[in-house]
């Protein structure tokens, strides 16, 4: 079996006084597609931000290719949001185009000649891949929201990035808009040979969409401080295997995802 592409040791993250993720223990290996469920504010979205080197351990490691994490965000880490990941000033051209013409040229973010062309050319090339050729002059409020989150994917991916980082970026387009970007993103994860992580409230989309499913969830409680304890990963599911799971395994499963969400009776 191939390295690990990142790794945590006993990896431990604290805001303050509150515990959000404690004592994670875990190797992901290069090519994983890896959809992450838990309760809201369990901490789903700080792990993202670990990975990315927005947000640092505050106790253990998180290594990536063996060597502790870089803590800032760079090439080989690109991130996609549920919103408000691109530019609204920028063209969906110019926003792919953007991040090239920033280590070009870190002062004037704009480049010239031979440079602008062959960047020119990557970003048609890669809006052409997510579906966006007839859109290259349109700004992003001129684009329906299944349209945005393929911008911000072909953003993301201009730099190569060898780990993409998803926190629920289809959870406000239309089911119909989310088969389509389903499609899109499989396809990128194998023609890109991508290792994703991706954040998602829908179990369904997490089991269709992950070749692994981890649930977060806190495992110790303290009900005189409740911030004493962080979220860990209490299933671990590879998903070759998910025809495996129980009924009974699934349906806390779901009861996970869904506590403390005000209940439809
Ligand atoms: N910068 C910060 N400073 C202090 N607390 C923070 C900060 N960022 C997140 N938190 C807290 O950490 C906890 C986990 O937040 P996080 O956003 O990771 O949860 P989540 O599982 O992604 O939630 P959701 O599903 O609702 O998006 C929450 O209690 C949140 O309030």
């Amino acid at each position: 079996m191939s390295q690990p592409i990142l790794s945590a040791r006993n990896l431990y993250k604290d805001y303050g006084d509150t515990c959000v993720l404690e004592r994670l223990n875990v190797d992901i290996y290069p090519g994983e597609f890896i959809t992450v469920v838990g309760a809201s504010g369990c901490g789903k979205s700080t792990f993202l931000k670990l990975i990315l080197g927005t947000e640092q351990a505050s106790r253990g490691e998180l290594l990536m290719d063996n060597q502790p994490i870089i803590h800032e965000p760079d090439e080989q880490r690109g991130i996609v949001f549920q919103r408000y990941s691109v530019f609204p000033h920028l063209s969906a051209l110019d926003n792919v185009m953007l991040a090239d013409e920033l280590s070009h040229s870190r002062l004037l973010g704009k480049c010239f000649g031979k440079h602008r062309q062959q960047i020119l050319k990557r970003a048609s090339d890669m809006l052409a891949k997510v579906g966006l050729s007839h859109a290259l002059n349109r700004y992003p409020h001129e684009l329906s929201g299944g349209m945005q989150q393929r911008l911000a994917i072909a953003q993301a991916l201009m730099k190569k990035p060898r780990v993409l980082l998803l926190d629920e970026p289809f959870g406000a387009l239309d089911p119909g808009i989310r088969a389509d970007m389903h499609k899109l993103i499989h396809e990128l994860w194998h023609q890109q040979q991508l290792t994703i992580f991706m954040v998602t409230h829908d179990i369904a989309e997490g089991f269709k969409l992950g070749s692994r499913l981890w649930v977060f969830d806190k495992v110790r409680h303290d009900p005189q401080a409740p911030e004493r304890f962080g979220a860990q990963i209490t299933y671990d599911l590879s998903l070759s295997q998910s025809s495996t799971l129980k009924q009974s395994e699934l349906a806390t499963i779901q009861q996970t995802i869904h506590q403390g969400e005000p209940s439809n009776e």
